[in-house]
C-alpha cells in the first residue's frame, strides 16, 4: 500500500507512523508517551497522532452498562487501523473486547502500570473511613458490586465522563469520593489526589487494567519487529490469562467481572470474580500455574466461577 518502508539511518520501521487515538485527555497522554519512546528509538521517523471519535466519547451521558455492546471506546479506532487511516492504535487494554476483529492483533503490550483502584475522597482517606452513608460516585459494576460487599451502607452513585470531570464533581460536592483506576491518575500525574490505593485483595481489579495495548494490521512483520522493543513478556503473559478468562464468559456478558493475574516467578496467580445483575451476590475464585499455561488457566478460572454458581447470573 502507500507507505515506503526502507530503513533509515536509524533503523526506521516507516517513514511516516500515524497512530490513532482517543481525543480524551488520558488517551492522548498516553499515546504520546508511547510516541515520545518510539521517537527516541526511531529519532527520524515522523510520527502523526490521529484522533478518532468513538461511539463511547459520543454518547456521554448514558451510563456505560446501559448502553451494553463492548469496545465502545475501540471501534472506530480499529475501523480506521483496517482502512489503513492508520498504521498503529493505542487503547487501554481494559476498553478491549475479549475478540479481535479479523485481520488485527495485539502487536505488543507495554509493562503495566499500578493495576488496582484507588479513592479519591474528601471525606475520609481509605474506605474503612468514610462516613456511616458517604456517597461514592462510580459507574462500574464490577466497582459497585465490591464496594457493595465490603461497606454495604455506602451509596453508589452512577456517574460518567473523563477523569478530570469526576475529580472536578466530587471537589464541588457531588459526591464524598470516587473510586477510579490508579493507571489513569498516575499516567496523568495526578497522584497527590489519590487518598487510598485499594489492594486487589478487596477490589479487584478489571481485566487489563493499568495496561496498553499496542494493535495493528497483521502481517506488517517490519512494524511488528520495530514495536517489540515495547513489549514487556510478563504484562503480556498476565493480560493473556485475563483475556483468556474474559473470552471464556463470553464477550456479550453483561455481568460485574474481575480478573487480574500477577506472575511470581514461573507461576502465575490469577484470581477472579463475579457478580449477579442485582449486584446482591459475588463469586470469587483463584488458580495458580505455570505462566506458559496462561490461556489454559484463565479458562479454568472462567469455568471454575461459571461451575461455582455463577452460570445462574447469566
Ligand atoms: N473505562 C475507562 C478507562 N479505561 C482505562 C482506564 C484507566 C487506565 C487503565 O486501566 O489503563 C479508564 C478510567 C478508569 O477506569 O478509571
Amino acid at each position: 500500500m502507500g507507505w515506503e518502508s526502507k530503513k533509515g539511518r536509524d533503523g526506521l520501521i516507516r517513514q511516516t507512523l500515524k497512530i490513532g487515538t482517543r481525543g480524551s485527555a488520558l488517551a492522548l497522554t498516553q499515546t504520546r508517551q508511547i510516541a515520545a519512546l518510539l521517537q527516541n528509538q526511531y529519532p527520524s521517523m515522523q510520527i502523526e497522532i490521529v484522533v478518532i471519535k468513538t461511539s463511547g466519547d459520543i454518547q456521554k451521558d448514558v451510563p456505560l452498562a446501559k448502553i451494553g455492546g463492548k469496545g465502545l471506546f475501540i471501534k472506530e479506532i480499529e475501523e480506521a487501523l483496517l482502512a489503513g487511516t492508520v498504521d498503529l492504535a493505542i487503547h487501554s487494554m481494559k476498553d478491549l473486547p475479549a475478540e479481535l476483529p479479523e485481520g488485527l492483533q495485539i502487536a505488543a503490550v507495554p509493562v503495566r502500570e499500578d493495576p488496582r483502584d484507588v479513592l479519591i475522597s474528601a471525606a475520609g482517606r481509605g474506605v474503612d473511613d468514610l462516613p456511616e452513608g458517604a456517597r461514592i460516585g462510580t459507574g462500574s459494576l464490577r466497582r459497585i458490586v465490591q464496594l457493595h460487599s465490603w461497606r454495604p451502607d455506602l451509596e453508589i452513585v452512577p456517574i460518567r465522563g473523563n477523569l478530570d470531570t469526576r475529580i472536578r464533581k466530587m471537589k464541588q460536592g457531588d459526591f464524598d469520593g470516587i473510586v477510579v483506576a490508579a493507571a489513569g491518575i498516575l499516567r496523568m500525574g495526578w497522584a497527590e489526589q489519590v487518598t487510598q490505593f485499594i489492594p486487589a485483595e478487596r477490589m479487584l481489579p478489571a481485566v487489563g487494567q493499568g495496561v496498553l495495548c499496542l494493535e495493528t494490521r497483521i502481517g506488517e512483520a517490519d512494524l511488528d519487529a520495530g514495536l517489540a522493543f515495547l513489549e514487556d513478556g510478563r504484562t503480556r503473559r498476565e493480560v493473556t490469562a485475563e483475556r483468556a478468562f474474559l473470552r471464556r464468559l463470553g464477550g456479550g456478558c453483561s455481568l460485574p467481572v474481575a480478573a487480574f493475574a500477577e506472575e511470581r516467578g514461573d507461576a502465575l496467580l490469577i484470581r477472579g470474580m463475579v457478580g449477579s445483575l442485582d449486584e446482591q451476590t459475588l463469586i470469587r475464585h483463584r488458580l495458580q500455574g505455570s505462566a506458559e499455561k496462561a490461556v489454559d488457566l484463565g479458562t479454568e478460572l472462567a469455568d471454575a466461577l461459571l461451575d461455582g454458581g455463577g452460570r445462574a447470573f447469566l
